[in-house]
């Protein structure tokens, strides 16, 4: 068996496509575009990446953009402050602080000060919570662009075996309880975890999103299952390793995601989504 590619590039761009569209549509009925501010302290070479797609990809929809690049020794006081100015703003319907900050910033202080109704990133406990409720509004990107690529696959995901490995507050917790909301049977391991091959091997979907790359190993995969890998390192040859044996866990499964082009690009794809549903759905 050779798995099927699960092309989040591919249903990245649709959806960006789409967000275009209904952004045009708006503004032909006389309507603000959605308004997206996002962050960034210092100059970690990563994030500077992430957050001029970010940019980009708000700029090629038609939303605003608001580009906030702060030095790298910000007081926490000030970036709380520019934070009240854009919750106050009537213009701005998404507030995005790229993280990691640096260590003498409380991350989830600067998190909380974010206005619920702008959190597009849906890293607040309001939304968390929401979530955890079954009652969620904006939900974390990559955990949400994760579902969309396994409806993607037009399975029922009612019953499914889910692992999810890796227990971060950005990917793995907020995994667990979207799986648990799609009406999978959810295992989550961690660092404490025992014994990863047990859970995986009988598992339908598996969700690596650790950051170790070949943590999990093609044979480990049940045969048939769908494997999605959110992991990302860069070795020292520049290209991009998974957390998951990719070549032999592709003939064991029937769905894999590639990396690159895999779970990345529906990060800023859902991002996107979100902003478009704060603008319409919070703030109209
Ligand atoms: N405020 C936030 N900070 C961080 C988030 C987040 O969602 N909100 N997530 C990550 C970084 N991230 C977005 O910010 C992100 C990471 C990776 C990709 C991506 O497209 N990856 C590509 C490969 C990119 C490369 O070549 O390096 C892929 O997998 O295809 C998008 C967004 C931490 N911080
Ligand atoms: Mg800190």
């Amino acid at each position: 068996m050779s798995a099927n590619i699960l092309d989040g590039k591919a249903i990245a761009t649709d959806i960006r496509q789409n967000i275009k569209q209904q952004v045009q549509e708006r503004i032909t009925a006389g309507l603000r575009p959605p308004g997206l501010a996002v962050i960034l302290l210092g100059s970690d070479p990563a994030s500077q990446v992430y957050v001029r797609n970010k940019r980009r990809a708000c700029e090629e929809v038609g939303f605003k953009s608001l580009a906030y690049d702060l030095p790298a020794d910000t007081t926490q006081t000030n970036l709380l402050a520019l934070i009240d100015q854009l919750n106050a703003d009537s213009t701005v319907d998404g507030i995005l602080v790229q993280l990691p900050l640096g260590k003498h910033i409380d991350t989830e202080r600067v998190v909380e000060q974010i206005q619920p109704d702008k959190d597009v990133d849906g890293f607040h406990p309001y939304n968390i919570g929401r979530l955890t409720l079954r009652l969620p509004l904006l939900r974390p990107c990559t955990p949400h662009g994760v579902i969309t690529l396994l409806r993607a696959t037009g399975q029922d995901l009612r019953g499914l075996e889910a692992v999810v490995v890796g227990a971060s507050n950005i990917v793995g917790r907020p995994m667990m309880l979207e799986l648990l909301l799609a009406g999978c049977t959810v295992t989550i391991c961690h660092r404490w975890t025992r014994d990863l091959h047990k859970p995986i091997s009988e598992a339908d979907i598996v969700v690596a999103a650790v950051g170790k790359p070949h943590l999990i190993q093609g044979k480990w995969i049940k045969p048939g299952a769908t494997v999605i890998d959110v992991g990302f390192t860069r070795q020292s040859d520049g290209t991009l390793t998974g957390d998951v044996e990719f070549e032999s866990a592709r003939q064991r499964a029937s769905w894999i995601t590639p990396v690159p082009g895999g779970v990345g690009p529906m990060t800023i794809a859902t991002l996107l989504q979100n902003t478009l549903y704060a603008t319409e759905k919070l703030h109209e």
